[in-house]
């Protein structure tokens, strides 16, 4: 201890020894540092002792190791960036050798043998001022600039032997006992302010302190280039962090991700790596878990839209977030869209909270499971039909004409427009319009004869007769393959809803008003199921925008895109509009090609 202004200097000296030996000739041994600097604490007790003996334990290190439960990085966009440092290595250790067991090329495997925890401990040998605890901020305020100044370091610690007083710790640059790098005028203010003793405070930062980014800075190989941020997927109340590891960093996977996990646990409770690219087809990215959890099932949130998906077995990009929203702003109330590549739901949902009548099909059956637990966790069970179909199908299936309604043609007068049925929902009904009509709660299961035979509300017989139609043609004989969601069917509710959105009264065949097709490697492809499928005869008002997404290459312009378009729908697109998505490689850019489908893809007479 220097008791300000009556100190020995014999401490002093042997801490400027020390200073010195440690700065100079050890710098480059870490381990010989170590064992000198604790035999130069040991030689110090015993000066220290010397001076001021007991019973006031003058010289006390305080030891203290800092956590790092706050060294959270910063989150940005459902990415998480590591809070960066410099790359300043720590007095224990020189290179990344020093921190890992073995390299990750080795043997082992575990990040626990890797990982050596106990190397990053950095020791910081400093000076403290003991000051009653009543005079700390004023004395904070002297001292400004010359305080510990780390992150999540206080500058003010406990005194352990008296509870009335705290330790101001101070900066490394504060070199010496007698405060000599402390500007004048401030020591005599202090002096000014209380009589304080110097104490030497030792504080130990450990591998809780230090980032992620510092850590693996120190772990990974010089050259190497530290992933700077993960993806991440909400889980419950945590997170996925869902890393993207390049074949140089593989060999270090599990140290890394060890390090992720340690350094955001309990916010991330998983951390996954996607091996491989994707190829199959419902565009599921296979996940290697690396550490935490191997659970995927999770929940996410867009524009407050609660998705609850497995990751493990469907697909899912929180990147499209502002795209799915920017498209849905495009639709309007009571709107038909057809999505006819749902996934669980990120368009269909959020359309159908706006109103919209939603046809989503995707041929992924966990996909159209989690889209179906969607729309009911989101309350819109009633606005949206599920199929689970090849895209081709599902579209040629939403255009189809129902035999019921040709057959109706001949015998009866045809449910006109909108209007029509929503004042037939309000009138008796005569005794050939009642032969049309079907309890909606009843026909998912019936056979179109049945539904004939069926009576119950008028405003409802299309739809369910369309439905049980679709059904009786199921190629890929899944019992979901046209399906509307089963709490859809809770009647009172139901047709509360339907009628304001007159879902009841929508004839896909009729008209629709969007198609969404977000397939982006080959969406364009199936542009020639439109080819020759809306029966004029029918169809109601202008023909629906279609829009298709797509990637464009440095090879390939928008231009290119639109000539592809028109040779597949054979037909030419007069307006058409692209809007770049996000750049998915230096040379790939997602778009999304709107236009409105052409007069040409008109079938003029009916087979
Ligand atoms: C890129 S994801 C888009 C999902 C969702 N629309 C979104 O924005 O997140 C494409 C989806 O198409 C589905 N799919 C792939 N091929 C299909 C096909 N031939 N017919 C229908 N759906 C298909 C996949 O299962 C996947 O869910």
């Amino acid at each position: 201890m220097h008791n300000f202004g009556h100190g020995s200097n014999l401490p002093f000296l042997v801490e400027h020894l020390n200073l010195f030996l440690v700065t100079t000739i050890f710098k480059k041994t870490p381990y010989i540092q170590q064992g000198f600097m604790t035999f130069m604490v040991l030689i110090k007790q015993l000066v220290t002792r010397v001076e001021s003996p007991p019973p006031r334990t003058q010289y006390q290190p305080l030891q203290l190791e800092i956590g790092g439960d706050d060294s959270r990085p910063i989150k940005m966009d459902g990415t998480i960036r590591f809070a960066k440092e410099e790359h300043k290595e720590s007095p224990t250790f020189n290179n990344h050798s020093a921190a890992v067991e073995t390299t990750a090329m080795g043997s082992s495997n575990n990040p626990e043998v890797i990982l050596d925890e106990t190397k990053f401990e950095e020791k910081l040998n400093l000076w403290a001022l003991r000051i009653p605890c009543k005079l700390c901020k004023l004395a904070t305020r002297i001292l400004n600039g010359y305080l510990i100044d780390k992150p999540r370091v206080k500058p003010i610690a406990e005194d352990p032997l008296c509870q009335k007083n705290r330790y101001l710790v101070l900066s490394e640059k504060v070199k010496s006992q007698d405060l000599s790098d402390i500007p004048e005028k401030k020591l005599d203010e202090l002096k000014g302010l209380c009589e304080f003793e110097v104490v030497p405070y030792s504080l130990t930062l450990g591998y809780s302190y230090w980032s992620a980014d510092h850590v693996l800075k120190q772990i990974l190989p010089h050259g190497v280039d530290v992933p700077s941020s993960f993806e991440t997927i909400v889980k419950a109340n945590s997170h996925i962090a869902h890393l993207n590891l390049h074949d140089e960093l593989l060999p270090y996977k599990d140290v890394i991700a060890k390090v992720i996990y340690d350094k955001n646990y309990p916010r991330i409770k998983s951390v996954v790596n996607k091996v491989g690219t994707i190829t199959n087809e419902f565009r599921v990215p296979e996940f290697e878990v690396l550490a935490g959890e191997h659970d995927m099932i999770t929940e996410v949130k867009q524009y407050g839209v609660t998705f609850k998906l497995d990751f493990s077995l469907v697909y899912w990009n929180s990147r499209l977030e502002h795209e799915h929203s920017r498209l849905v702003s495009q639709f309007k109330a009571g709107e038909t869209i057809c999505d006819m590549f749902a996934g669980i739901g990120p368009f269909a949902i959020p359309a159908a909270q706006k109103g919209c009548i939603v046809y989503a099909n995707d041929l992924n059956p966990d996909s159209v499971k989690y889209l179906k637990v969607n729309a009911k966790i989101n309350k819109v069970d009633d606005h949206i039909f599920t199929y689970n179909l090849d895209a081709r199908k599902f579209i040629s299936q939403m255009m189809e004409v129902p035999n019921s309604e040709i057959k109706l043609e001949s015998n009866v007068p045809i449910l006109e427009t909108r209007e029509t049925c929503e004042i037939q929902d309000h009138v008796d009904l005569n005794s050939e319009n009642e032969k049309l009509t079907a309890d909606l709660g009843h026909s998912i299961n019936s056979s179109a004869e049945n539904i004939q035979s069926s009576t119950t509300n008028a405003a409802t017989s299309v739809i369910a007769v369309k439905r049980s139609f679709s059904s009786s043609h199921e190629e890929n004989g899944n019992a979901n393959g046209t399906d509307n969601l089963e709490s859809g069917g809770t009647k009172g509710k139901a047709n509360k809803r339907k009628r304001g959105s007159h879902i009841s009264d929508t004839k896909t065949w009729e008209h629709i008003d969007h198609v969404i097709m977000n397939l982006p490697a080959s969406a364009i492809e199936f542009l020639d199921a439109f080819k020759g499928l809306i029966h004029k005869k029918y169809w109601k008002g202008p023909l629906p925008w279609i829009h298709c997404y797509c990637f464009i290459r440095a090879t390939e312009t928008p231009e290119s895109i639109i000539s592809s378009a028109e040779s597949l729908l054979n037909a030419h697109i007069q307006e058409s509009i692209f809007h770049k998505v996000r750049d998915v490689a230096p040379n790939k850019a997602m778009f999304c090609l709107s236009f409105r489908l052409p007069e040409a893809c008109f079938v003029e007479v009916d087979q």
